[in-house]
């Protein structure tokens, strides 16, 4: 037997190898102590394998599951080794064969699958000719059989960037990727899987899509002429496969996704907006748990989906929002939720009954599920009149009854079947008269032991005797000792227990053939009954997917109608002009936190295309700009947005710099993370993005986080001409606007009321005229001593300012000799555009950012002379002091 599971373990070497043995999954050697680890089971060892213990662990095999969840979602993958052959016929072990391989962009299986969020496998491919790396993606979402495709070419550094943000979009479970690319400095998503290169074959992949879908040419799927995409959909197709040890029958559609499709955002900003995770990871609240009101997980998911996905065709949102008036007008948002909560996952049913892996109440559930659709129609069609063009019609087309499907379930399965179709008990009485016949057989058996019992005691004369059955013994007749004598001849013992006797008779034991034949006759016709139930469904499945999508948009939209209605949201506007107008805004989430919430209005145009956010800490900045950014997501999502009115543009882009935050485990300190990220948003960012800039800048010194913020403002406002909300506690800028006709100035309020601050979280137009920073760090508990001291020193750097001392900068270089030095000079330098007219803001009262005083050209001193023609390079250690001693007399000279 170890010789068996060696050879079965040297085809899977990096998976955990489950082998069963009778009731039980056991794992060996390395892997046994691995799952002992992670899963808390006891390691144990029997016999030995070259002169060694060997270890091993196992679980039971019924609930295997619960420990596959577990060890998939700490990345491992694992193989399911059953046994095929018969235990009773087999000379030597048992033929085992692997027949399932979990991994974890793999998993189908309802235990082992988060309800709300797609597991998507991807496949890379990259093809490298000259200086172009064409990159090729396929993924697939084997729970559902969404297969979707994307193509995109540069030079290495682009299509490094391009990936990484496809990545993050897409949020892989599992990568596959050629075992001879070398990713060592490649960013790792997900558990990533490496295949032998052959399998991303670009013309092999093409093949095998074209076999996937049973088609001729990929022309009718809009995939017409891809390469690396193709490669990469090869090697998908075989893994997935493979994993499922079957064809895939439910992936028959594929789908080509491009660059321009959505609306671009970073990693940084979903994790910023909190669209569906918090920054601290949790999973509420965020935007996508504030909205999921769906009633069914396949909704859910669909929504979580539209959110990171919002195209940036406006008319796919456009239609959205109509439904979703539509559904508020008729008040059809409560009746359809009722019924839509009645409708289990068909979406992932369906795939189960492709891979043959559906269970009995899975069939069941859908059976149940079906018969809601005529209900859900009738919510749907009270939304439209005859003959509209409208998206909820065409939801209405699309769950039409499957007729012959649902009549085939009825007849089919039981009202409650058994969980398991070897417990027996799945089928409808009348479905199959073969199988109603042994049923009849087992159980017309209580009637018949009756009569025999009653016969057997009129016969012998035993009153007490009985006719029993258990699992060991099969049926007997029980005479208690006083009653032996009157055995009958015809009684054979079976057993003896201490107070009676247990009998069968020829009668009994023919009946008992019969009885206990049926009942496995019976078992192993449902089963055959079940492998050709499920292969009559398969030409149901592309209509059963249909039926499938058609709900999870129905139930998403209800949901965003049903919030909508309940917080008082509206329709936005999407128009073609560049804009942004958004009257009495809100925080989606926050306005749900809190008592009252301040609305507040965000005008952007073409003229006015930077907003310089100022005003005191804790005084709403970061959370208005996160409602820009939320609302017009919102807007491009197809939702109704927290807001009395919004017209918004088109958008290419969202791009945020929020919040500071290190990136240690990738050596990135804070200040080197806020500047990649500006980074991107410099070289991304274009006339149709809105970016989101909070604070950038401050992870330096004052001087260089100062020159930094207003030359990438200035950046924004010339170059990119981007939307931008800009909030800054450096009030030097806020005399952008003075030279930037596009740049507005607005503020947050707040007003001082004893020794106290009241924020008042309105948008009010122009700079704010404080920052209270002491005020809000005597709110935030720090010690009054601390605050005095703080007070005491700013009224001395205020002074400071006042009075224009010089003070200079410890690193700043010698003292310059053109005007153009000084820092906030340099970075005006450094615009790139050459805008001719620019000059360093002047320092406000206000601020502590002391200014480098002009230093009056004078004659440079023999020290400096003799300095100047020094070349560090080329002197010898002696030759250094020798200089260093010629200074320092020098020095003491002009002393
Ligand atoms: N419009 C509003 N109405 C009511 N409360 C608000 C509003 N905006 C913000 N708040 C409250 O104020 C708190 C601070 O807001 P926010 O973090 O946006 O301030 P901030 O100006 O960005 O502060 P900092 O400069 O310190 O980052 C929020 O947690 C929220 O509770």
């Amino acid at each position: 037997m170890m010789q068996q599971y060696l050879r079965i373990k040297a085809d899977y070497p990096s998976m955990l190898v489950f082998y069963r043995m009778g009731d039980f999954y056991e794992l060996f050697f390395e892997d046994a102590e691995k799952a002992a680890r992670i899963l808390g089971i006891t390691l144990t060892a029997r016999g030995t394998a070259g002169g060694h213990p060997i270890k091993m662990a196992g679980v039971p095999f019924h609930s295997l599951d619960p420990y596959l969840a577990k060890l998939v979602k700490l990345g491992e993958s694992c193989a399911i080794c059953e046994q095929i052959g018969d235990p009773a016929l087999a000379k030597g072990p048992v033929e085992r064969k692997v027949v399932r391989v979990v991994t974890p962009g793999t998993l189908t299986d309802a235990d082992l699958l988060p309800e709300k969020a797609e597991r998507p496998l991807l496949a890379l491919c990259t093809v490298v000719q000259r200086k172009t790396v064409t990159t090729g993606l396929a993924w697939l979402s084997l729970a559902s059989g969404k297969l979707k495709l994307m193509e995109f070419a540069g030079d290495a550094r682009l299509a490094a960037v391009r990936l990484v943000q496809e990545l993050e979009r897409i949020a892989p479970a599992e990568v596959l990727r050629a075992d001879s690319l070398d990713m060592a400095d490649e960013p790792s998503f997900g558990h990533t899987q490496r295949v032998p290169e052959w399998h991303f074959d670009v013309v092999a992949g093409h093949k095998s899509l074209l076999d996937q879908l049973g088609v001729a040419t990929l022309s009718g799927f809009g995939v017409d002429g891809l390469g690396a995409a193709f490669g990469a959909a090869g090697a998908l197709l075989r893994y997935a496969q493979s994993t499922q040890g079957k064809g895939l029958q439910h992936v028959k559609n594929v789908a080509l996704e491009s660059e321009s499709e959505f609306i671009g955002l970073d990693a940084a900003t979903r994790r910023n907006l909190e669209l569906t995770e918090t920054i601290r990871g949790h999973e509420s609240p965020t935007l996508f748990s504030l909205l999921d009101g769906c009633r069914t997980a396949m909704g859910s998911r669909l929504l979580r989906h539209w959110i990171h996905h919002a195209r940036r065709d406006q008319s796919v949102a456009r239609a959205r929002h109509e439904a979703i008036a539509a559904l508020i007008q008729r008040e059809a948002t409560g009746d359809l939720s009722a019924t839509l909560a009645r409708v289990p996952d068909i979406e992932r049913i369906t795939t189960r009954i492709a891979l043959l892996s559906a269970r009995p109440r899975d069939l069941s559930c859908l059976r149940d599920g079906l018969t809601q659709l005529p209900a859900l129609r009738e919510g749907l069609a009270r939304c439209f009149i005859p003959g509209d063009s409208t998206l909820l019609r065409e939801l209405h087309e699309a769950i039409a009854e499957p007729q012959e499907c649902v009549a085939l379930l009825v007849r089919a399965i039981a009202e409650e079947p058994a969980a398991m179709v070897r417990d027996g008990g799945v089928f409808a009485r009348g479905f199959d008269a073969e199988l109603d016949e042994l049923r009849a057989l087992s159980e017309n058996a209580g009637q018949f032991l009756v009569e025999l019992e009653a016969r057997e005691r009129a016969r012998t004369g035993i009153a007490n005797l009985r006719v029993e059955y258990n699992r060991v013994h099969g049926f007997y007749i029980e005479v208690t000792n006083g009653q032996a004598d009157k055995v009958p001849d015809d009684y054979r013992r079976r057993q003896t227990l201490k107070n009676c006797e247990r009998y069968i008779t020829p009668e009994l034991k023919a009946f008992e053939d019969k009885a206990l034949s049926a009942q496995d006759r019976a078992l192993a016709r449902e089963k055959l009954l079940y492998d050709l139930l499920l292969a009559e469904l398969a030409p149901h499945i592309v209509c059963l997917q249909r039926i499938a999508s058609g709900i999870a948009q129905a139930d998403a939209l209800v949901a965003l109608a049903a919030h909508a209605l309940r917080n008082n949201w509206c329709a936005p506007q999407l128009v073609d002009a560049p804009c942004l107008s958004i009257v009495e805004g809100r925080h989606p989430v926050v306005e749900n936190q809190i008592e009252r919430f301040i609305a507040n209005d965000c005008r952007l145009s073409d003229e006015r295309r930077l907003l310089l956010i100022t005003g005191p800490n804790m005084g709403g900045k970061s959370t208005f700009m996160r409602q820009v950014a939320l609302i017009t997501l919102l807007a491009y999502v197809g939702s109704y947005v927290p807001a009395a009115s919004a017209s918004i543009g088109p958008i290419d882009r969202i791009f945020t710099r929020i919040g500071a935050s290190d990136d240690l485990a990738n050596g990135r300190s804070t200040f080197m993370v806020e500047m990649t990220e500006s980074a991107a948003i410099l070289n991304g960012a274009t006339a149709q993005s809105l970016v989101l800039m909070d604070e950038v800048g401050r992870g330096t010194s004052t001087f260089d986080g100062l020159a930094l913020a207003w030359a990438i403002a200035r950046h924004l406002i010339d170059t990119s001409r981007s939307f931008t909300l800009f909030a800054t506690h450096y009030f030097e800028l806020t005399q952008l606007p003075e030279t930037h006709a596009s740049a507005v100035n607005v503020h947050l309020s707040a007003v001082e009321h004893k020794d106290n601050i009241v924020f008042l979280h309105a948008v009010q137009e122009g700079p704010a005229s404080q920052s209270y920073g002491l005020q809000v760090a005597q709110l935030a508990g720090v010690p009054p001593g601390v605050i005095r001291a703080a007070r005491r020193h700013l009224a001395r750097l205020e002074s400071q300012a006042l009075g224009a001392t010089p003070q200079l900068d410890l690193f700043a270089a010698p003292a310059p000799a053109e005007p153009e030095t000084d820092a906030r000079a340099e970075s005006s330098a450094a615009g790139d555009d050459g805008a001719a007219d620019e000059t360093a803001p002047a320092p406000t009262a206000a601020t502590v950012v002391p200014a480098t005083a002009p230093v009056p050209a004078a004659a440079p001193s023999p020290a400096l002379q003799l300095l100047d023609g020094i070349d560090p390079d080329a002197l010898t250690p002696r030759e250094a002091l020798e200089r260093l001693y010629e200074l320092k007399r020098l020095a003491a000279s002009a002393a």
